[in-house]
């Protein structure tokens, strides 16, 4: 479950009268997603989603809720927040920060062939290039700082292997993280989270994204690292797909052409997106949060991940 705070038809019926949405007709609860309270809306004039925010700060949110707004009005397919009469996209619903954006159409496809794999490294490369003019800043708060506090969190918890490899990984990454190939990465906001789960289809028509509360500025290649590594994987194995690998890439590289710089950092970015994940399930595995109700998801997963691509390496990218 994953509606935190109720919300009922009646305690809309006056706040939403600061939207320009008229009558709410109907308002159902979603029960996936883990960060939250979300609702399908729906008014006289149209399908949207209700998200209350349970653990995110106040001042985190215009980065978010901007950054969908910039995205959207560039033709990039993601939910485009509603403002208020007065123009305000963040409002307080319950003592909670509340926003309302539109409804995507679709389903996840969570057995992705290459083409949907195409569908997603196009759109990936065209909201990196839309997001170059954004005038917010805030840094992927799950980031190698981030990575670097919060291992030591966990190292109590781990098996010996599993501390041997996370202690080489976080410095490997420090080391990787101060070199000149590094520096002359290409960065800007980037979603940070494009899992299989938060992207929409219909069909082999991709639809839109969405959840974009970890996103922040990072190199864009840490982006097409983070999504290879879920869209492209054979889940139960770790092993990357060749020919999904290769049709992401090349698809994002024919709207967005991977320099040589990147060509040299891509496997050490794809080890840094399945070290975050890894630390982050292990994390929320050993360091629940008060009143955590939900399954965390499986860390060794990412575990498997990163092993595989030190042991085993990865298709290069396109030149
Ligand atoms: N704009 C949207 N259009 C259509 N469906 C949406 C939209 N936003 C969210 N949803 C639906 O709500 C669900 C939960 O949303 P979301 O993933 O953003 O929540 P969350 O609490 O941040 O979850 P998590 O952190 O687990 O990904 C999604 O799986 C999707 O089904
Ligand atoms: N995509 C994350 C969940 C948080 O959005 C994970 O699979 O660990």
């Amino acid at each position: 479950m994953a509606v935190f705070t109720a919300v009922s038809l009646d305690d809309l019926s006056q706040w939403i009268k600061q939207f320009p949405l008229g009558e709410v007709r109907a308002l159902e609860g979603i029960s996936s997603g883990i960060d939250n309270s979300n609702f399908f809306l729906t008014t006289e004039r149209g399908d949207y989603v209700l998200t209350l925010f349970e653990n995110l700060r106040v001042e985190q949110l215009p980065f978010y809720v901007q950054l969908m707004r910039h995205l959207a009005e560039r033709g990039i397919p993601v939910p485009a927040p509603v403002p208020t009469h007065a123009g305000e996209l963040v409002v307080t619903l319950h003592g909670k920060p509340a926003i309302i954006v539109s409804r995507l159409s679709g389903a996840s496809q969570l057995a992705p062939g290459p083409e949907h794999c195409a569908e997603v490294g196009r759109m990936l490369a065209r909201m990196h290039l839309a997001a170059r003019d954004f005038p917010l800043a805030q840094p992927n708060l799950r980031g190698l700082d981030w990575i670097s506090a919060t291992a030591p969190t966990v190292m109590p918890f781990l098996s010996a292997p599993e501390a041997v490899l996370l202690r080489a990984e976080v410095a490997f990454q420090q080391d990787f993280a101060a070199s000149a190939t590094y520096a002359a990465l290409a960065r800007g906001p980037v979603h940070a989270d494009l899992f299989r789960n938060n992207v929409m289809f219909e069909g082999e028509r991709l639809t839109g994204c969405f959840d974009f509360y970890f996103a922040g500025v990072d190199t864009w290649l840490f982006d097409v690292a983070v999504t290879v590594n879920d869209w492209c994987v054979d889940l139960a194995s770790g092993v990357l797909d060749a020919a999904r690998v290769r049709a992401l890439l090349d698809a994002y590289h024919a709207a967005r052409p991977f320099t040589p710089a990147e060509s040299v950092a891509w496997l050490p970015l794809l080890r840094a997106g399945a070290l975050r994940f890894w630390l982050s399930r292990l994390y929320d595995l050993h360091c629940p949060r008060a009143a955590e109700l939900l399954t965390p998801h499986d860390p060794t997963h990412f575990e498997r991940i990163l092993r595989a691509r030190i042991e085993h390496g990865a298709p290069e990218l396109p030149t």
